[in-house]
């Protein structure tokens, strides 16, 4: 039997503990944990992350800071609202909606976050501190693959894991966290030949491309974990869109010993652990909480 593994279920189960937390906590510090979340234009699915993101906040007692601004808002404007939010008392954690509009240097915005407050973990000093192995705020969504394989009791110790996809957001920090989780890690990207030879000799493998029905049974060897990162709307007959995942579930899911599916899968976990990541960072920041550190995630 296939082991389904249900993000959506596990992110539940990590919101209730946080909102239990949370409701401790908020008396004792004064205020609750917050998270401001900057949108910049209108692109509808990224609309959809931030209200998701809003709601699980309201649900988990995270005061929300949103900025939605214009497509044509000057990167000027960003770095001052930026530099407001860091020295915000009342702010944890700050992310930037990606992708933001082609006028917009990205990378010069996201390095003027405060390290302290990167819910992200995209800021450099917190990748410098996943490559080395230290505590820091790590990326969402690969941290929301690793707690999926732990809480469903999947043993990353020496396996062979294979990611495809390299991008600084997912494919890059997942690989470190394999490792650091003593898997053997192998990144596939674009450029990579005989992927299927490869991807077939793992036994995790870590989708992260955006191309739906990417992955089929030919990729996958029996027994493998499938984890599957991708985000696709493809639009059904009846002229709707449907979320789909990277990998060929229907062909799949019988082979695998564990897979997860799309939607259900790793998309809470990732919403999860950016709550997770903006409560951590509270913690760390206030001495009243001192105590607490490290015991967010057990
Ligand atoms: N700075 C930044 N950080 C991000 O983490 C980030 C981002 N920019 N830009 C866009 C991507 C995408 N992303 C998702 C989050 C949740 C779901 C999610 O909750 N998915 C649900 C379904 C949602 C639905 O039905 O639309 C699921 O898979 O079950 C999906 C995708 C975060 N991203």
């Amino acid at each position: 039997m296939t082991q389904i593994l249900d993000g959506k279920a596990l992110a539940k189960t990590i919101q209730a503990q946080l909102t239990a937390k949370v409701h401790d906590w908020t008396p004792q510090v004064g205020r609750p944990p917050g998270l401001a979340v900057i949108m910049v234009g209108d692109n509808p699915a990224s609309a959809a992350y931030v209200r998701n993101k809003e709601r699980a906040c309201d649900r988990v007692g995270i005061a929300s800071f949103g900025q939605k601004l214009p497509g044509d808002t000057p990167q000027a404007y960003l770095e001052g609202l930026i530099a407001e939010l860091n020295a915000d008392e009342r702010v944890d954690g700050i992310l930037l909606q990606l992708p933001v509009p082609q006028h917009i240097n990205d990378v010069t915005l996201l390095n003027t976050i405060d390290p302290n407050k990167d819910a992200d973990g995209l800021h450099p000093v917190n990748l410098g501190r996943l490559v080395r192995g230290e505590p820091g705020l790590r990326s969402c969504t690969p941290l929301g693959v690793m707690q999926l394989l732990h809480a469903n009791g999947i043993d990353i110790a020496g396996k062979q894991a294979v990611v495809i996809g390299r991008s600084i957001l997912v494919g890059k920090p997942m690989a470190l966290m394999l490792l650091e989780a003593n898997a053997t890690v192998t990144v596939a990207h674009s450029r990579t030949h005989n992927l299927s030879a490869l991807t077939r000799s793992a036994d995790i493998v870590v989708s992260a491309i955006g191309r739906s029905h990417f992955l089929t049974a030919d990729h996958i060897q029996a027994g493998a974990i499938v984890v599957d990162v991708g985000i696709n709307r493809i639009e059904t007959s009846a002229g709707q869109y449907r979320l789909v995942g990277d990998v060929d579930y229907e062909a799949v899911s019988p082979i695998a010993s564990a897979i997860t599916p799309v939607p259900g899968g790793v998309g809470p976990m990732t919403v999860t652990m950016l709550l997770h990541n903006t409560v951590l960072s509270y913690c760390q920041r206030m001495p009243a909480l001192a105590h607490e550190r490290g015991t967010l995630l057990s």
